[in-house]
């Protein structure tokens, strides 16, 4: 069966072998020298802990050329799990962008969706994103370059880091850039914090939101999220490696209890030791099947119209069942 995929970090899909081979070519040095010491280094404790693992890592990958090949190589990788449609989020750090260029790395990961296309026959869009905590000119001027190349794929701008720590506030006039720009948004909230940051991220213009799952938390924000029909993009691996839930006892299950549309993704494949249909398997157990998911992907979708046109129409909805 055809899978969607909303919520992948590209920069967290590198595989560690690959990552070692980029960091060596880069001489940029890894915190660990091969696939073993980065395991051990992949024991996250918590989101803060994450993202400080991440920025070690990822910031390896630094040339125009090794963002074009993450993104066909994902591409490939998902296309062996049933992938027809993925959107990638990239989070470029304001080092790279004034050592590369953010039209270079932009650039980079647009020549990749688009040789991804060619050779695994998997459409990719990209949504570029802010780090929370990062200088707001810094991601203003990021979701000045992510609408600059709208017509070469980038269809979303999204909000990401340490969400209990950063208000949204400094980061809005960007998503608003973004948002006049024509691009959809796409913050991850309620993830490490609560019910208010969903709240937070609706108000400020979510087309769909990333993780979420502590919107049930409040059984009024769930009612909310039903019927407004909004997606949550949902990791379930990423959450329990992160500590934010179980597989026992995993809120995903509330959440399809109340019919809020929920697509499954990997997050950060690689850092999680997960893939596609490991994630849709888990969301299976957990009351979300494969054409549910499906469902909520198409429907969550940033592409514009002619490109859903040519993905599988998700199956009928049995409004009975
Ligand atoms: O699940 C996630 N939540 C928040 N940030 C994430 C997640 N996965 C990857 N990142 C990435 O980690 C960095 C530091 O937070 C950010 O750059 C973000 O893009």
């Amino acid at each position: 069966m055809a899978k969607i995929e909303l919520h992948v970090h590209l920069e967290g899909t590198v595989r560690p072998a690959t990552l070692l081979e980029i960091a060596r070519r880069n001489r940029h040095p890894l915190p660990a020298p091969d696939e073993r010491a980065l395991a051990d280094l992949f024991a996250f404790r918590d989101l803060r802990h994450f993202a400080g693992v991440w920025n070690l890592t990822t910031s390896c990958l630094r040339t125009a050329d090794d963002f074009r090949r993450i993104v066909v190589d994902y591409a490939g990788e998902a296309a062996r799990h049933g992938a027809v449609y993925i959107e990638g989020i990239v989070t470029p750090e304001q080092s790279l962008a004034d050592e590369v260029g953010l039209d270079r790395v932009l650039g980079g990961y647009c020549d990749g969706i688009a040789e991804a296309e060619e050779t695994h026959g998997v459409i990719v869009r990209l949504t570029p994103e802010q780090c929370r905590g990062c200088d707001p000119a810094f991601g203003e001027a990021l979701a000045r370059a992510a609408v600059a190349h709208r017509e070469r794929g980038v269809v979303g701008f999204g909000l990401s880091g340490v969400e209990d720590h950063f208000p949204d506030g400094p980061h809005l006039r960007a998503m608003w850039i973004a948002a006049d720009g024509g691009l959809g948004l796409v913050p991850h909230a309620g993830e490490a914090a609560g019910p208010a940051a969903v709240r937070s991220a609706l108000w400020m213009g979510a087309a769909r939101i990333r993780h979420g799952i502590r919107a049930v938390e409040d059984p009024e924000l769930l009612v909310e999220l039903a019927e407004r029909g909004t997606v949550l993009d949902v990791c379930p691996t990423s959450n329990v490696r992160l500590g934010y839930a179980t597989f026992d006892h995993h809120p995903l299950r509330t959440l399809a209890a109340a019919g809020v549309a929920c697509s499954i993704s990997t997050d950060d494949p690689a850092l999680f030791d997960t893939d596609l249909s490991a994630e849709y398997a888990h969301a299976e157990r957990l009351g979300v099947g494969a054409a549910d998911a499906y469902r909520a992907g198409y429907n969550g979708a940033l592409c514009d119209p002619t490109t859903k046109s040519r993905l599988p129409e998700p199956a009928y909805l049995n409004p009975l069942r």
